[in-house]
């Protein structure tokens, strides 16, 4: 099973669980909690989802020194979530620390350990931002593959990348490493703020191992209807 994240960008969880009200006999549902949503609301919104048996990627995508996020990542390998992030730009030893405090955390709290995602290149970062804001002079590709196998080797199962890049990340990393792709657009969507966008049935043709959808699904007439035909164009067999 693929798992087509729904990115939960509201305001608060009366919102979030107002708007998952219809998708009460959907399964299989995942959900992402994003910045948003969680410095809001904090673990209350994570344990409302778990006492539904929603899977939950915790998306906070940390940077920081080594120590500070391990002690972070031990906080959330304590929550009960399936996933979660860290920009992988901020290095091995980061990553690595990262997941120790993953693993610290879900050990003591008697729950399995989040899997880390590392998140490559923004997917609203844009070819020429790279270079001329970030100074990275090699292209996308070779910046977002060098990342992925980087962060493959300081323990990290997979990253967030867009769909574009998948291709050239499994050939750097090892059988079973995640590609995780946001920037996802339904052909009649405009946008927005993404760069490197592509459609949900081109991210699977592109060996994607999971979607994340926002706006194309929250913003749409019929949510539960619109992640249904995601869903199904991928994996079928939700009714
Ligand atoms: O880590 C992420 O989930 C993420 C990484 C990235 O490179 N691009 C990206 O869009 N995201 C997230 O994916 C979601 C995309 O939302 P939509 O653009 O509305 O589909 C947002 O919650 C972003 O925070």
């Amino acid at each position: 099973m693929k798992p087509v994240f729904i990115a939960l960008d509201f305001v608060d969880a009366d919102t979030a669980l107002e708007f998952l009200e219809p998708f009460k006999d959907v399964k299989p549902l995942a959900v992402k909690v994003g910045m948003e949503l969680f410095y809001r609301e904090g673990a209350g919104i994570i344990k409302d989802l778990r006492d539904q048996n929603i899977d939950v990627f915790l998306d906070l995508k940390l940077h920081d020194i080594p120590h500070t996020v391990q002690q972070a990542a031990k906080r959330i390998g304590q929550l009960d979530v399936q996933f979660t992030t860290v920009h992988s730009l901020g290095g091995s030893e980061m990553i690595k620390a990262a997941r120790r405090g993953l693993d610290e955390g879900a050990k003591q709290a008697g729950v399995a350990a989040p899997q880390l995602l590392a998140v490559t290149q923004l997917t609203s970062t844009s070819e020429e931002q790279l270079h001329d804001e970030e100074l990275v002079p090699v292209s996308m590709a070779e910046s977002v593959s060098h990342l992925a196998k980087m962060a493959s080797q300081s323990g990290a199962d997979g990253v967030i990348s867009s769909a574009l890049e998948n291709n050239l990340i499994h050939q750097a990393v090892s059988d079973g490493f995640k590609c995780i792709n946001p920037g996802i657009r339904l052909p009649s969507n405009s946008v927005d703020d993404q760069k490197r966008v592509v459609t949900p049935t081109k991210a699977f043709e592109l060996n994607s191992s999971g979607i994340v959808v926002g706006r194309s699904i929250t913003k749409s007439d019929d949510p539960v209807q619109t992640y249904k035909d995601i869903y199904n164009a991928v994996n079928g067999g939700i009714k």
